[in-house]
């Protein structure tokens, strides 16, 4: 009995131990960090979903307003937190070569989905993942996939115009009438199909959103697990693409591809650039499960980063009237100089449209935080600044948080930062900001792959809205948003209620 007692004292013992002899890694090397939490090292809120990690992160940026970078405890791995813009455009830009890789551990075998995708993948398969990709999104391409998307445009006009709640007092909640349009809009320009998300509330594709992603405990916890502990969640075969959701894209792309075969189909999309690679690189190299991956990637990147920035667009729209009605404007003139029709030139840049769209992703970036990791030895200057203390080598496997969140609301790049206020992004105003303080899309070679198209689909769903509906805030809508801490993007939370009045 008292030798079970030892053993299991020593367990503890030597548990504790192993939690906690990472914790003076950053004293000895004078870099400061937060207060550590024994067993959370400093992401205590966020393993108790308390807050999010985007919301950790900024406390911990402010909280060391006159640091280079902070030091932090990822549980019990030591990691930095970085604060400077010059440092940020080190990390994602001229030393990329130190940091090329994303701090995810997929275990492909436990998630042959997730595992394919480029924004986990590393070293040189992610580069040729890249590059296979690269010409699924060229501003050709894009522009060809213009007119699917504008169709798009015209189906969430014809909803609104067919659900009374919209106009009525009850409102709809926008969070899911953005999603039934990236649904829509990810169906059609990747695959060739309907998506049928406005004609049918339980469409099979707006499902497989529903499987992936709608928040829950059980999905953030499963989500912290990947990001915090992997070799847990290998353990426990939590992944990111359930099986069901990955049998769906195999099953959609096998039938699609044989479909395509049999009728002589080409359509030059996503699908049949998939399908050129697996002719030229043969089955053994690129096989259906890799365009199935790539599949589940488009669908898993495309609509929900897209749906969240459109409802948040639409919801800053509805409380800032003034600027609803200057953009409104703007669309107004493009349609009577095309004739009643969106054209992609009009709305790709330099346009007020364009202004309220990164105002909306620096208030709101979906993707809050970026998560890098040292690949190569790299010589850090004291956290003071160049010459004030020793500088501090950072080594291989060393996570770096860029907190794309936290920079966004530091009133040195941005006055008043809570202000809703599109001027921002004038010309003049963005080339008077250092670079990489505008990081909604990431920077440097790893930068988003699928950017054109996303903010092309996201213009086009606002311009739709705001040409034919003035949109008001529901009163069911809690004002000010709050964060979603269940969530690893960043969602509201609780629901967004609108109320979309026809124009007279
Ligand atoms: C408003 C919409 C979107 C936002 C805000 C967004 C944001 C981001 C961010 C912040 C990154 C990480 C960059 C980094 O780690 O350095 C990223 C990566 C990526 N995004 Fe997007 N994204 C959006 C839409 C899309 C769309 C529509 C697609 C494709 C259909 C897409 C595909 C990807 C891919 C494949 C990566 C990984 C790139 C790599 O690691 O090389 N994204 N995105």
């Amino acid at each position: 009995m008292w030798m079970l007692i030892l053993l299991f004292l020593s367990l503890i013992l030597a548990f504790y131990f192993f939690l906690t002899s990472n914790y003076g890694y950053w004293k000895k090397r004078g870099v400061p960090h937060p207060p550590i939490s024994i067993f959370f090292g400093n992401l205590k809120e966020s393993v108790f979903i308390k807050k999010s990690l985007a919301q950790v992160y900024t406390q911990m940026y402010n909280a060391y307003p006159h640091l280079l970078y902070v030091g932090f405890y990822k549980i019990r791995q030591p990691a930095i937190l970085v604060r400077d813009a010059e440092l940020l455009k080190s990390v994602l830009i001229s030393e990329f070569h130190s940091f090329h890789d994303n701090d995810f551990h997929i275990d492909e075998k436990t998630d042959p989905m997730f595992g394919k995708n480029p924004f986990v993948l590393k070293g040189d398969r992610w580069k040729v993942a890249r590059n296979q990709l690269i010409p699924c999104f060229t501003t050709k391409k894009v522009k060809s996939m213009f007119p699917l998307i504008e169709e798009v445009g015209k189906k969430i006009v014809a909803y609104l115009n067919r659900t009374p709640e919209a106009w009525g007092t009850e409102g709809l909640e926008t969070k899911e009438l953005a999603a039934k349009f990236t649904t829509d809009a990810v169906a059609t320009c990747a695959f060739g199909l309907d998506g049928r998300a406005f004609e049918d509330p339980n469409s099979e594709f707006r499902e497989i959103g529903r499987k992936l992603l709608t928040p829950s405990l059980m999905l953030a916890l499963t989500h912290l697990c990947i990001m915090l502990v992997p070799s847990l969640a290998n353990v426990l075969n939590a992944k990111f693409f359930p099986d069901e959701v990955a049998n769906y894209f195999r099953t959609l792309v096998n039938k699609t591809l044989k479909y395509r075969k049999e009728n002589n189909i080409v359509r030059g999309d996503f699908l049949d650039v998939m399908k050129a690679f697996k002719s030229k690189l043969g089955d053994d190299v690129f096989s259906n499960e890799e365009i199935a991956a790539g599949a589940a990637g488009f669908y898993g990147d495309g609509y929900e980063t897209s749906s969240i920035t459109i409802s948040y667009a639409l919801y800053e729209l509805a409380v800032h009237l003034d600027i609803q009605a200057k953009l409104r404007s703007e669309i107004d003139n493009i349609l009577a100089k095309n004739g009643g029709k969106l054209s992609y030139e009009d709305l790709v840049e330099n346009t007020y449209l364009d202004n309220v769209l990164q105002e909306t992703l620096r208030k709101h970036p979906p993707a809050p935080i970026m998560f890098k990791i040292c690949t190569k030895p790299f010589k850090l200057p004291s956290p003071f600044g160049e010459g004030k203390g020793p500088d501090v080598t950072i080594e291989p496997g060393t996570p770096v948080i860029i907190p794309s969140y936290a920079i966004h609301y530091d009133d040195q790049y941005y006055p008043d930062p809570e202000k809703f206020d599109p001027d921002r992004f004038s010309e003049e105003n963005k080339e008077s900001r250092p670079k990489c303080t505008f990081l909604s899309f990431g920077e440097g070679p790893r930068m988003c792959l699928g950017m054109r198209f996303g903010v092309t689909q996201v213009k086009v769903a606002i311009a739709s809205v705001i040409a034919n509906f003035e949109v008001r805030l529901n009163k069911k809508t809690i004002v000010p948003l709050e964060i979603d801490p269940q969530y690893f993007l960043l969602k509201a939370k609780g629901d967004i209620w609108l109320n979309y009045y026809k124009r007279k």
